[in-house]
């Protein structure tokens, strides 16, 4: 089977091109197989670029633990990019069907090539139950959560799939490698969820690591920089627009009057090979 690594920000993935290579048998044991960083390509998971009957390609995203997700806002930047460059769609403007619907991209080729790539997110998911959590609030924010033995006070959003934002003074391995696993599974979250944690630098800039739900720590998360941004605009923390500076690099975050999320962001393709395991 045919693959390509991409990486957005350094979240990387194995994609594979469903429009040429048939997928057979259990995906999700093949996400994580393929996934593992020693006997596998290596990546935070598994994706697939698949047709749809709506829109340019549709996306189908595995974790490394072989759950699948809603939404992948660095693995969608990296689909329109292997889209218009493999020549799937050869248009600037792209639709791509997520598990949170259509949503339309920006590609910007430099010499034939994409490098960067906006996508319109959609408007973010504020209502509890929707998010899904049980914590009080539309959205929660700043709402205390008992974790590790200690109280946080945590946001919680959903921008297609649910994150928890944790505003921190310094943003270290003791909150992203101690606490987030912990809020991943917490029971206020019955289907898990990704955990970020972000300070703020001023009102255009943030910090974040992120714990992401089936991956553990990544380099980046477009979703979890999306949530993010929104739940640092609602606490009055931030404005609207934001650079986020991630472990693996930036994203920009605007979070549009019309309520909207714009993210602008890299995407790379690395290598080609053959999977035979
Ligand atoms: N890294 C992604 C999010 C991937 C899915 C996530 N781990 C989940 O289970 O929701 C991004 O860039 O958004």
């Amino acid at each position: 089977m045919r693959f390509t690594k991409m990486h957005g920000a350094g979240n990387d993935y194995v994609y594979v091109n469903a429009f040429s290579e048939k997928i057979e048998g259990d995906v999700a044991e093949l996400a994580r197989k393929i996934s593992d960083r020693h006997t596998g390509v290596g990546g935070d998971g598994l994706i697939l670029i698949c047709p749809s009957e709506r829109a340019d390609a549709r996306m189908r995203m595995y974790n490394a633990d072989g759950s699948e997700s809603e939404m992948c806002g660095n693995g969608v930047r990296c689909v329109a990019k292997y889209v218009y460059d493999h020549g799937i769609a050869r248009k600037t403007e792209l639709k791509i069907e997520t598990g949170r619907g259509v949503l339309t991209l920006q590609v910007f080729p430099e010499n034939g090539v994409v490098t960067q790539v906006r996508v319109n997110m959609g408007e973010p998911i504020l209502e509890a139950a929707k998010i899904p959590t049980t914590l009080a609030g539309t959205p929660p924010l700043m709402v205390p959560l008992e974790v590790a033995g200690r109280t946080i006070q945590v946001s919680a959003i959903s921008m297609g799939n649910p994150h928890c934002i944790t505003f921190v003074d310094e943003v270290n391995d003791d909150w992203v490698l101690g606490v987030g696993p912990k809020v991943e599974t917490h029971a206020a979250f019955p289907r898990r969820v990704n955990a970020e944690f972000v300070k703020v630098i001023s009102p255009t800039e943030i910090q974040m690591r992120v714990w992401e739900r089936g991956s553990g720590e990544t380099q980046a998360c477009g979703t979890g920089a999306c949530a993010a941004a929104v739940a640092a605009a609602l606490n009055g923390l931030t404005g609207r627009k934001v650079l986020c500076h991630l472990p693996g690099g930036d994203l920009t975050l605007e979070w549009a009057e019309s309520d909207e999320v714009y993210m602008t962001g890299p995407a790379v393709e690395v290598f080609s090979g053959d999977w035979t395991g």
